[in-house]
């Protein structure tokens, strides 16, 4: 069988129904948590499966009206993974039309997209007459050569499906990205290892910065409601483990302490973190494999 996996940024005002949308494509499980996510770091919102192909979502996070120099960098790192991604899906809601806000995305739109397909996606279609969409849709298309144009609700479920089918069918031929059990909870598991990358960071004192990654290797739900997390902090030589393992153990203990506390405060629920060091001397070779899928855990910027 073929199997297709690729990456599909869903661009879109603050409100437009970004995570709603994505929760009807993806499942219900992530959505709460990505939601929250959205808001901080995490690039990745949710993998949803259709057929044979594996959809990656990838979050664009605070796109409109930077504030501070902070979100500046995000607003890069958004544009950036719209870049990246082998579709674009712009969101616009029904109601509103062409906002000021959707006139600067369709500014920017084709200097982002390349040559990547955009699809135009109207939704909350459940707020307007029918009549009215059909204007809104040739405005639209007047202004930017979309793919495709669809009609939808999200949070009704009308016309997902027939986008989630358009999407599967424009990713790339190839192997699927992640595992199929390991989707539901992955946003939670990427949020979890930059929590620790970031502490670990800034315990280091800039000592090994570019030279250590994080994965949480397993994310195990309890039924009393807590998460048991593991997580391995890879460190490219042998050296540089007494480094981040520390006097009897007391950076690596201080690094996980402080990132479960931030990670159980984000989450609101308690979490049980284990995070041990090992070395991968090839990790160089794992960031860029990464940094091709349009992600960053290598923090080199
Ligand atoms: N009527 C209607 N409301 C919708 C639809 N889709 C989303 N909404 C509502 O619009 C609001 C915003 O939806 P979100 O999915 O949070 O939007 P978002 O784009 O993720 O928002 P940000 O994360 O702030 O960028 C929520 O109150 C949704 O319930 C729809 O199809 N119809």
């Amino acid at each position: 069988m073929t199997t297709r996996a690729g990456f599909a940024a869903l661009i879109g005002e603050p409100n437009a129904g970004k995570s709603t949308l994505t929760n009807r494509m993806v499942g219900a499980k992530v959505s709460i948590v990505t939601h929250k996510v959205q808001t901080t770091r995490a690039r990745i919102r949710g993998v949803a499966i259709e057929g044979d192909a594996q959809i990656v979502f990838v979050d664009t996070p605070g796109l409109f009206a930077p504030r501070r120099r902070l979100d500046r960098a995000m607003v890069a790192a958004a544009w950036g993974g719209a870049a990246d991604a082998d579709v674009v899906v712009l969101l616009v809601e029904a109601h509103r039309g062409l906002t000021p806000g959707v006139e600067e995305i369709l500014a920017r739109l084709e200097e982002v997209a390349g040559d990547r397909p955009v699809a135009l996606a109207i939704n909350k279609i459940d707020r307007v007459k029918a009549e009215a969409l059909l204007g809104l849709s040739k405005t639209l298309n007047d202004r930017f050569d979309f793919a495709r144009t669809f009609m939808i609700s999200a949070e009704k479920g009308h016309g997902v499906e027939d986008l989630r089918r358009w999407l599967a069918g424009m990713m790339p031929e190839g192997p699927w990205l992640y595992p199929e059990d390991q989707i539901a909870d992955l946003p939670l598991r990427m949020l979890a290892a930059e929590i620790t990358r970031e502490k670990a960071t800034l315990r280091l004192h800039q000592e090994l910065p570019y030279q250590l990654t994080v994965e949480s290797e397993n994310w195990e739900e309890r039924k009393d409601g807590a998460a048991r997390v593991d997580q391995v902090i890879y460190v490219a030589r042998e050296g540089h483990k007494g480094i981040v393992l520390g006097h009897r153990g007391e950076t690596i203990k201080a690094i996980s302490q402080a990132a479960r506390e931030e990670l159980e405060d984000f989450l609101g629920r308690k979490i049980h973190l284990f995070v041990q060091v090992k070395v991968r001397e090839r990790w160089m070779d794992e960031a860029e494999r990464y940094a091709q899928m349009g992600l960053d855990f290598s923090g080199g910027g």
